[in-house]
Order: structure tokens, then C-alpha cells, then sequence
């Protein structure tokens, strides 16, 4: 498996706080992964430090095969779109590409100005002036064009209007299928994960609570409903990730390669957004919670 990012008990403290703690991952090359999470789960921080941005304080990480930000050709591998799409406010448009051009050995002058002419942006203006959709689009364009192995895009679409997140996120796909590009994307709005990717994170409190192609995780997990029982004793195979309790009835949601034969049961399938809740409501837990991959 060619690894795009692996991070052994990776942290970042500022003073005697941990933002990132312990944190093990492996991302697999070739995916567009959805990295989700509750708010100061540790995404942001895991996302900087593998595009370099901040340095860890414990562990390592690598990411396209080299240390983040070590010297010039790592930098050209990973193209990252921080949090609020940072573009330069007194820049035009032309100027960010020239500025682009400059910065990156790699850049596709080509691309960047067929992508500016077909998303329709006017060349002379300047960012600050974009709306914030527009500003989105010319920061991927940015990160594109640089022609990285592997593009981080921290929460792109979350200011943007449902038809401007449609936009953007299909404009990343056609970027992903043209140019052969791994992103890591991460968002809290789990319907635009399910469009655009293939791999899926969960990540809570720095760890990682399940990770995997999203097809087989959807495969893996069901929901099962019936009469109120004791989770612990279902069968071996059969990992119980979340569990519900009224007086009468019992519902789970369980992880298992094996399939349900207990007719006592009600089986349903999950979609993506059922899943994520399932790893990140600890309501639901019923005791420590595994740290699942799904094996290849
Ligand atoms: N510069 C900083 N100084 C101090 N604490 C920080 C700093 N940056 C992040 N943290 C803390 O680290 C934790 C993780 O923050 P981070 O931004 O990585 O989370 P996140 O998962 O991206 O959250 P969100 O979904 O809200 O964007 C939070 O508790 C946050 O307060």
C-alpha cells in the first residue's frame, strides 16, 4: 500500500494544552478522504502539520513519502487550502497566478488560467472583492495548479451556499479525475462527504475512531433493532459501535464481516451520515470504543 500520509502518536501541545495527542493514521494513496470530526476533535491540527504549517511536539509524520515542509521539493508534493480559504485580499486574480507561478516549481500556468477562464473570474479583480465562493474557487485553483501529489483542504466549503459548495466540490472531482491528485478534505457536512469521497476518517478527541473506503465501511455497519437486550452478548464477530436503549427495545449499530442470522433482529443498512453519528456520539457507546480499519 503506498501510504499519502502516516502519522506515528503524533502531538501538538501550545504550553501544557495538547491540541493533537497520541494521534495514529495511516492514509492510504490514490483516495479522496473525508476527515470528520467534532469541534476540537484535532483536524485543523493534523491537517497543518502534514502540510508543514505548524511542526509537531511529539511523534512524527510523513506525508507523501518526506517530512512536511522540509525544504523545496516536499513543499511542491502537498498543496493545502488552510481553514477560510486564505487568499491575498489586495491581490487580482492575475496577480495570485503570477504569484503562483513564482512560488511553485511544479505550476501549471495552463491549468490555472483555463480554470479562472471557466469558472468565470475576472482576471483584474481583486480577492477582496470576490465573493466568498469565488475566493474559494481561485485558492483551489491555487492548490491545483501546483500540481501536488496530495491536495489538504481544510473545511473549504463551510462558508459557502449550497449551490457554491455543489460547484466547488464537483470542480474538485473533475481536478481529482483529470490530474490523478490524492486530497485530504475535511468537513462537518457529511452529505458533501458522501459525494466526494471514497475514504472516510472519523476522527474524536485525536483519535482515530474508524477508517476506511467508505463502500466497505457502508457494507460493514448495520443497524439492528429488536427487543431490549444486553449488547454484550452478541456474538464474537459482531462489534457494537453505538447502542440504544428504551425499556423494551434495543437498538445498535454494529460492525461485523459476518452475516446477522438472529431473527430477533431487525436489520437495516446505514448511510454515511448514520455511520459518522455512530462514531461520534458517545451517548451510544457502550463501553471503550475500537479503533476500526477496514482490511484491504
Ligand atoms: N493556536 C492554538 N492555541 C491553543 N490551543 C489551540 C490552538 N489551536 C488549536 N487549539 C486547541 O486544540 C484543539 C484542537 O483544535 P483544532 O482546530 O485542531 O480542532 P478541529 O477538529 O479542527 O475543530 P473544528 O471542527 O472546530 O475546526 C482545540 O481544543 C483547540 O482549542
Amino acid at each position: 500500500m503506498t501510504t499519502a500520509l502516516r502519522a506515528r502518536a503524533l502531538g501538538r501541545s501550545y504550553g501544557r494544552r495538547w491540541a493533537l495527542r497520541d494521534c495514529t493514521l495511516d492514509i492510504p494513496a490514490g483516495h479522496v478522504v473525508g476527515l470528520v470530526g467534532p469541534n476540537g476533535a484535532g483536524k485543523s491540527t493534523l491537517l497543518n502539520l502534514a502540510a508543514g504549517t505548524l511542526a509537531p511536539t511529539a511523534g512524527t509524520i510523513e506525508v507523501c513519502g518526506g517530512r512536511p515542509g522540509d525544504g523545496p521539493g516536499q513543499l511542491a508534493k502537498v498543496g493545502f487550502v488552510a481553514q477560510d480559504t486564505p487568499v491575498y485580499a489586495g491581490l487580482s486574480v492575475e496577480e495570485h497566478l503570477r504569484l503562483g507561478a513564482r512560488l511553485n516549481p511544479a505550476w501549471d500556468g495552463a491549468l490555472a488560467r483555463e480554470r479562472i477562464a471557466r469558472l468565470g473570474l475576472d482576471g483584474a479583480q481583486r480577492a477582496g472583492r470576490m465573493s466568498g465562493g469565488q475566493r474559494a474557487q481561485l485558492a483551489l485553483t491555487l492548490g491545483i495548479a501546483k500540481r501536488p501529489e496530495l491536495l489538504i483542504l481544510d473545511e473549504p466549503v463551510a462558508a459557502l451556499d449550497p449551490l457554491a459548495r455543489r460547484d466547488f466540490l464537483q470542480s474538485l472531482m473533475e481536478a481529482v479525475a483529470e490530474h490523478d491528485l490524492g486530497v485530504v478534505l475535511s468537513s462537518h457536512l457529511v452529505s458533501d462527504l458522501e459525494r466526494s469521497c471514497d475514504y472516510l476518517i472519523v476522527l474524536v478527541d485525536s483519535r482515530v475512531q474508524v477508517a476506511g473506503e467508505v463502500d466497505e465501511l457502508l457494507a460493514a455497519h448495520h443497524r439492528l433493532t429488536g427487543p431490549r437486550r444486553d449488547p454484550a452478548r452478541l456474538p464474537a464477530g459482531q462489534h457494537v459501535v453505538s447502542a440504544r436503549h428504551t425499556d423494551r427495545q434495543t437498538t445498535l449499530i454494529v460492525r461485523t464481516e459476518d452475516p446477522i442470522h438472529d431473527p430477533a433482529w431487525s436489520v437495516s443498512g446505514l448511510d454515511l451520515e448514520d455511520l459518522v453519528l455512530a462514531y461520534m456520539d458517545p451517548q451510544g457507546e457502550t463501553g471503550p470504543r475500537p479503533t476500526l480499519e477496514v482490511r484491504r
